[in-house]
């Protein structure tokens, strides 16, 4: 997640490679006699609709195997049916799986009985709904509290957490208003202020900004970029909205009928599509927002002291126009001091044009 559009490592937060969550082979199938469809070949690979028509199924979720790194934005994005919703609703078995194992942190979630699940779902991995959950006759205060009450917290303790976690979002001095008395946008911070009070070790939130108009969107976004920067909670964020995916995400999964086609950092989906339907998907995206200077420089060395403009290579190339185009020279990519290469004119448009040469080349 980064501060501009993309590029996963300029949020300074800490990403382990240890999974938070592992998936794998995970299928959901609705509709009658579900569970011979993941385990008959030839079913599991019939097309969306030939399978509906063949047996009345429905395969939201088809084979989806993929980690969730500590630490990390994991975004799960696709058009309206793709399976997002069923996906992540899976992680902690507000929908059951048909087929395929999930692990937290290496315990078997589909092993666990009611109680460990309830504990998952309120301490270890809280999900933020589009459309808030508040307790419409609570304040703001008691909506955010509430999730401390079902932990058996006392009520001193859980008020201060609570007003704690309501200032961290933005909401000091509303602490005693009704949702009613609240916009839309205000709404969603108290829907992620109860999330973060039990504070828990993931976040899912399910399109929540996508109820919101654009500006109020905006906000809300820099508030997950802010949180996220603040506490590296690991975040698992689905949405619709590619500018959204590309904005928040680490890593993302392109979801397309109940498939994941391609899994990658921003960088990687617009840089490299795996298909058409990505290519599709990311034509309009604007390049020079996504595209590191890692991507864009060619081998070379600056030879002066002092390394001239100085980027880092995780830098975006819209930056790095800015500083090539006011030096009027060739600027050097650093790390740790050392040079990596060079980025001039002709390199920067051509990811704009999306004709660099790739970047085994360099
Ligand atoms: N309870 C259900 N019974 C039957 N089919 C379902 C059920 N829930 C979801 N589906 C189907 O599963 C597919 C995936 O739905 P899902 O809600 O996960 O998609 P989504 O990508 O989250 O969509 P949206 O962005 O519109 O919320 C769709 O074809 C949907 O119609």
């Amino acid at each position: 997640m980064s501060s501009t559009t993309t590029s996963s490592t300029t949020s300074g937060s800490a990403i382990g490679t240890t999974p938070v969550f592992s998936v794998e082979g995970l299928w959901k199938v609705f509709g009658p006699k579900a569970d011979r469809v993941p385990a008959d070949p030839e079913l599991a690979a019939l097309a969306p609709a030939e399978l509906r028509t063949r047996t009345g199924c429905t395969a939201a979720v088809r084979d989806v195997s993929f980690d969730v790194r500590k630490g990390e934005v994991f975004v799960v994005m696709g058009l309206s049916g793709s399976g997002k919703s069923t996906l992540v609703r899976c992680l902690t078995r507000l929908i059951e799986p048909t087929a395929g194992t999930i692990a937290i942190d290496g315990e078997d979630v589909r092993a666990m009985d009611r109680t460990r699940l309830r504990e998952l779902r309120r301490h270890r991995a809280a999900m933020v709904f589009q459309h808030f959950g508040l307790l419409p006759h609570r304040t703001v205060l008691d909506n955010v509290a509430y999730g401390l009450e079902i932990q058996g917290l006392g009520k001193a303790e859980r008020r201060a957490r609570a007003a704690e976690v309501v200032a961290k979002v933005g909401l000091e001095g509303m602490e005693h208003r009704r949702p009613s008395q609240l916009s839309g946008g205000q709404r969603q911070r108290v829907g992620l202020a109860r999330a973060l009070a039990v504070d828990p070790e993931v976040l899912l939130f399910d399109e929540p900004f996508s109820a919101l108009d654009p500006l109020i969107r905006r906000d809300m976004q820099e508030e997950v970029i802010r949180l996220h920067r603040e506490e590296g909670r690991t975040m698992v964020f689905i949405t619709h909205d590619l500018s959204e995916a590309l904005k928040l995400g680490d890593r993302i999964a392109l979801m397309r009928d109940g498939a994941v086609v391609q899994l990658g950092t921003p960088e990687e989906i617009v840089g490299s599509p795996a298909d058409d339907y990505v290519r599709e998907f990311v034509r309009d995206v604007p390049r020079e927002q996504v595209m590191t200077v890692r991507t864009a420089m060619r081998a070379g060395d600056c030879g002066g002291p002092g390394h001239p403009g100085a980027l880092a290579p995780d830098e975006v190339v819209a930056d790095a126009i800015r500083v090539v185009a006011r030096s009027g020279a060739a600027a050097c990519v650093v790390e740790d001091g050392r040079c990596l290469g060079v980025v001039d004119h002709e390199r920067l448009l051509g990811v704009v044009a999306g004709t660099e040469p790739h970047k085994e080349a360099v």
